[in-house]
């Protein structure tokens, strides 16, 4: 009867200790997101839905479960996983820390049943409130970025490819896209893939030129369409709400029409003919004056821009343009980079 008892007793003290643990853990997790959240993103809703999920779980967080709490003679404080050392980026932070707060749900809800009816079905659906959190702070953090470059490398097959594009993201870049019309697709998968881990460890965004199926499996940020290319709709069912989607126009027809299909931000050119896009006539500056009137999404100006001209593209209410062999023939990628931000005014948001 005593060894019963004494068995009851330690399975509830272990039950307090994992429930007090991971009550903890899901609160430092979501500390951790909020602060993002308020001083990364500015967003008010993002964090007061950080700051109510942290109220809920500090109200089960009771005297009782906290008294159960023995960090000395717990066997776990020591194990730490490699990768907890370091993080690559900002993201990378909040994917880790997204990921801890759900599975600590999961144990809270689980061993919650147990502990008190009432709290498995309202750790689950906490969880659930944090998938929906995680896949709004995916999608906003995405179109927020988009809307703080100004400046998008458009990148050609050179053979310095990798070093010139990481040229430029020491620069301060913030937006690739990976564009190259003649290669093999082992070649363009090969190079999409470490395009994208190095825009990654410079929290660039980046996106595929053309092949949404390449974008898919490199996991990039999203696709640029042209008007010959896939339809927005259907780029959408394949990539799915929180990807971003790129489409380019030459006239006032496409501009609306990517608008109204759901385009996250279009291209407007080209500004000047050019040898990137041979063939292709000038769209005018009638067309980008209309574009700075009219467009209500992001959009960048491209065609033949360079560090020469850019004072008359400004000067057409340009505040984002596009640019390929201006940086990936430039001497010094770095400080080309650097020269186009400076006068785009980048200011904090490329920081
Ligand atoms: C930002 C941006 N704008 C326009 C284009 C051109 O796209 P598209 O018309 O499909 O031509 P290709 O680049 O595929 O030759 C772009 N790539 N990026
Ligand atoms: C892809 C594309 N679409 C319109 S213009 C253009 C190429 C721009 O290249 P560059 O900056 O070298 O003129
Ligand atoms: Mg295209």
């Amino acid at each position: 009867m005593g060894n019963t008892d004494g068995q009851a007793r330690f399975v509830q003290l272990a039950l307090c200790r994992i429930l007090d643990a991971n009550l903890d853990r899901a609160r430092e997790g979501l500390r951790t997101i909020e602060e993002w959240c308020r001083f990364g993103l500015d967003n008010a809703s993002l964090t007061d839905e950080c700051k109510h999920l942290r109220q809920e779980l500090a109200h089960w967080h009771t005297p009782a479960l906290r008294a159960a709490r023995d960090t000395p003679g717990d066997a776990g404080t020591a194990l730490t996983h490699p990768d907890e050392a370091q993080r690559s980026s900002v993201q990378a932070v909040l994917q880790a820390n997204l990921c801890r707060v759900e599975e600590a749900l999961r144990v809270l809800e689980e061993y919650g049943k147990v502990y008190d009816p009432e709290m498995g079905g309202a750790f689950k659906q906490m969880r659930y409130r944090v998938y929906v959190l995680e896949s709004k702070l995916t999608a906003n953090q995405r179109q927020q970025r988009l809307e703080r470059s100004r400046l998008y490398l458009v990148t050609a097959p050179t053979e310095t490819l990798f070093a010139t594009v990481e040229a430029a993201l020491q620069g301060g870049l913030k937006l690739v896209q990976y564009r190259d019309k003649t290669a093999d697709d082992e070649v363009r998968l090969s190079n999409a893939q470490k395009l994208c881990q190095l825009c990654r460890r410079y929290d660039a965004l980046f996106i595929v030129n053309d092949r949404v199926d390449l974008a898919i499996a490199v996991d990039a940020d999203g696709v640029h369409l042209g008007q010959q290319d896939l339809p927005i709709a259907l780029a959408r069912q394949l990539l799915g709400a929180q990807r971003l989607i790129g489409r380019s126009t030459h006239c006032p027809d496409d501009l609306h029409r990517a608008i109204q299909e759901g385009a996250d931000y279009i291209g407007v050119g080209p500004v000047y003919e050019t040898p990137t896009k041979a063939g292709r006539p000038a769209a005018g500056f009638d067309y980008v004056r209309y574009a700075a009137a009219h467009a209500t999404v992001p959009w960048f100006a491209i065609g033949g821009i360079d560090t020469n001209n850019l004072h008359e593209v400004r000067a057409a209410k340009v505040d984002r343009v596009a640019i390929v062999r201006a940086i990936m023939h430039a001497e010094q990628p770095m400080v080309t980079t650097q020269y186009f931000l400076a006068q785009l005014g980048n200011g904090r948001s490329e920081e």
